[in-house]
């Protein structure tokens, strides 16, 4: 019996996984694609947006969500159980996709394709990272070395761990191949800079670069890595620790009320990202006078806005920070503007 291709999807929050998922799904040329995703935070915005999608190739049973906390960490409860259910269905997929959280670890999710349930059955064609390039040009996963040393010599006790730059390697060190999306927004010299930082990283990998996440699905489906039986050449900062907590992150809901104008809201919305240093915002409000909800996904200070279908009241705002983002602080900059 041949083994079903999975294909995982990574990278950090906001890179453009959901994006160039949908656009997987849009190309995929009656591939029966089935898709898993995983979100930090409850509320399985992903989710419904790929749903949005509405292609007869991806039926609404075929997007199976797990929000019950991060994929690398709810592996035997939630994640087996669920690959089982898809393997045990009268007409299984023939593609299986599973979207990480963008603050999941990729190599404990590998490793569960050793688990004897699934390893005679599935097998991981590729782990595909998706980096945010003009994150990584504003220089949001790397320290200042110079800054770290003066702390250092200040305080040589001190355990310097950047909590997003360990999350953003593993990422990167467990890709079969890794997309730089966003290049709309970085010039010709900015790209290259990028592009021969990663290719110092000790994992050679082959790297695209990408907008919207608009990659061909013959690059990314197909490329027969079986993964999971090369989990040593792909290295990471929690080899050898049993379990990997998320305590350096939060993730909190807001309740929206009706919004008066789609301005007023984008300004609120702006006046959170200046004044917190906020990872990740997505949501939806209801606007005064409109049918339909308006959508809007932050990523850092950057933010765009949609209106779509969907459930409108009442509006939400998952936000997504360092450990000691405040939400009554969050909320009450939200108010003020
Ligand atoms: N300018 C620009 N924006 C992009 C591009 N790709 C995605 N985006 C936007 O970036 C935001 C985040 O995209 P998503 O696809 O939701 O990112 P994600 O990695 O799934 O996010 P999480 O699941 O929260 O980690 C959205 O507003 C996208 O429209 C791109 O190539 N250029």
């Amino acid at each position: 019996m041949s083994k079903i291709p999975v294909t995982i999807i990574t990278g950090f929050l906001g890179a453009g996984k959901t994006t160039l998922l949908r656009h997987l799904i849009e190309k995929s040329d009656g591939r029966r694609i089935a898709i898993v995703v995983n979100e930090f935070g409850s509320l399985g915005i992903d989710g419904g947006t790929l749903r949005g999608c509405s292609l007869p190739n991806c039926p609404e049973e075929d997007i199976v969500e797990l929000t019950n906390g991060c994929l690398c960490c709810t592996v035997a409860d939630d994640f087996i159980p669920t690959m089982e259910a898809l393997l045990d269905r009268p007409s299984p997929p023939e593609h299986i996709v599973i979207e990480t959280s963008g603050l999941a670890l990729p190599k404990p999710l590998l490793k569960a394709f050793g688990w004897p349930s699934v390893r005679t059955r599935m097998t991981v064609d590729g782990v595909i990272t998706v980096v945010d390039a003009p994150a990584v040009a504003a220089g949001r996963f790397a320290d200042n070395p110079e800054a770290v040393e003066r702390q250092r010599e200040a305080d040589d006790s001190l355990d310097h761990d950047n909590p997003l730059e360990e999350v953003y390697e593993d990422q990167l060190d467990c890709a079969d191949l890794v997309v730089l999306n966003k290049t709309d927004l970085l010039d010709e010299a900015e790209l290259a800079a990028i592009e021969s930082g990663l290719a110092t990283r000790s994992r050679r990998v082959r790297l695209i670069r990408a907008r919207e996440g608009r990659v061909d699905p013959a690059v990314i489906l197909g490329l027969s890595a079986a993964a999971e039986d090369d989990l040593a050449a792909r290295p990471s900062h929690h080899d050898g620790a049993d379990e990997h907590e998320h305590d350096d992150f939060t993730s909190f809901v807001l309740p929206l009320r009706e919004q008066e104008t789609v301005e007023a809201f984008i300004a609120r919305l702006e006046h959170v990202a200046r004044t917190h240093d906020v990872l990740r915002m997505k949501g939806y409000a209801r606007i005064a006078g409109k049918s339909l909800r308006l959508g809007v996904q932050a990523v850092g200070a950057r933010i765009r806005h949609a209106f779509e279908q969907g459930e409108a009241s009442p509006g939400q705002l998952v936000v997504i920070g360092l450990h000691g983002l405040d939400p009554v602080a969050v909320q009450r900059s939200f108010n003020e503007a």
